[in-house]
């Protein structure tokens, strides 16, 4: 990928910046896009790539140029150690209303790259959609992705859950047509929400349906509207789309994942089933599988801080061990 096709925005060595790249789409015609940075820590450390889940961005922890807290800080021990890089994802401004593919992504990532002077990632850590996005850069170019941690994501995404998806999309779609975009972004991240934990939690955490006046409450109502509220004073309809189809575009052989990988599975993800986790990392050449025991499903990588920096930690001492 030639450098010669980015036009450098603004940019710091150490910190963060927009590059307007033009981005070979996966589905329709190559466009310029403006992509968000941030690459921070120790400049002589091992550079690692970090993604999390579709409302995840650049700021993955806390830096001396951007000190406040990022969507992994709890995650800033086993991270703060290496050189990070970071990126919004393509689309999460809302500005591009059309098909992205996860390898769109991992195509944003090489040219950020390439625009930066960083020749190879020592790994790509990636969570949820982070993860599919990984798979994808380690495919698409495995001489500048030494390893690849994907957790929660498998090689595809499996048809009930995209169903769900759909019905998610659908409740943005309804909600533009009433002219109340933000209203369906809430409800579809409301339903989102219910897939993103697990039903043990909720048993534990809400109470009984109960009849209020004439209408039938459920426990964790208040909690999924406090989130579809939050989410949609955030993301936008379009963004909301397209970064959630984007998921559904997701596939992607294991075999062509060569780079030495570790696929890590919540057991009781409802998003993604932990036997296509394993299936995959028996696919995958290089590939091993970790099974985490938790109660909080998908959302476990941010919310089992013990649990994932233990897994970070034995992924990164293999990684400084490793000579290949
Ligand atoms: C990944 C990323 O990649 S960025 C993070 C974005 N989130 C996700 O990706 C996944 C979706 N999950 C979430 O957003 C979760 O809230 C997490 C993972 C960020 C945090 O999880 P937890 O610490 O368990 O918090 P929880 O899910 O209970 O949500 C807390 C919020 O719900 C509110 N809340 C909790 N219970 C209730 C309730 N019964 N009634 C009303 N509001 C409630 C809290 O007030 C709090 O609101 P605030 O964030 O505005 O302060
Ligand atoms: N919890 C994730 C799920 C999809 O990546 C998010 O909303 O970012």
């Amino acid at each position: 990928m030639s450098a010669a096709s980015l036009r450098i925005i603004r940019e710091e060595p150490q910190g963060f910046g927009d590059c307007r790249i033009i981005l070979p789409f996966v589905h329709g015609p190559p466009a310029p896009v403006a992509v968000r940075f941030e690459l921070a820590g120790d400049e002589q450390a091992p550079l690692l790539i970090l993604a999390g889940g579709i409302s995840a961005d650049a700021h993955v922890i806390a830096s001396d140029t951007l000190p406040h807290p990022g969507w992994w800080e709890a995650q800033a021990g086993p991270l703060g150690r290496f050189r990070r890089l970071a990126i919004d994802w393509v689309g999460a401004d809302g500005s591009l209303d059309r098909p992205i593919h996860p390898a769109d992504q991992a195509r944003a990532l090489l040219l950020m790259m390439d625009n930066l002077g960083l020749d190879r990632a020592a790994a790509f850590i990636g969570a949820s959609y982070g993860a599919m996005v990984g798979m994808h850069l380690a495919a698409l170019a495995p001489e500048r992705c030494g390893a690849l941690l994907a957790i929660s994501a498998a090689h595809r995404s499996h048809p009930f859950v995209s169903a769900q998806r759909a019905l998610q999309r659908q409740a943005v779609e309804l909600g533009e047509r009433l002219g109340d975009p933000r209203a369906g972004v809430a409800l579809a991240r409301k339903i989102a929400m219910t897939a993103y934990r697990t039903p043990v939690e909720f048993a534990d955490r809400f109470d009984e349906p109960r009849l209020s006046g004439e209408r039938v409450t459920c426990g964790a109502e208040p909690y999924l509207d406090a989130q579809g509220t939050r989410h949609s004073g955030r993301v936008s309809a379009a963004a909301y789309r397209r970064l959630s189809e984007s998921i559904d575009l997701h596939a992607i052989e294991p075999e062509r994942i060569t780079v030495p990988a570790l696929f890590a599975a919540a057991l009781d993800d409802c998003l993604i089933p932990h036997a296509d986790i394993a299936e995959l990392a028996e696919r995958a050449p290089r590939g091993r599988f970790a099974a985490l025991p938790t109660r909080f499903g998908h959302d476990s990588f941010l919310k089992e801080q013990a649990l994932i920096a233990a897994l970070l930690s034995d992924f990164l001492t293999t990684l400084e061990h490793r000579h290949d």
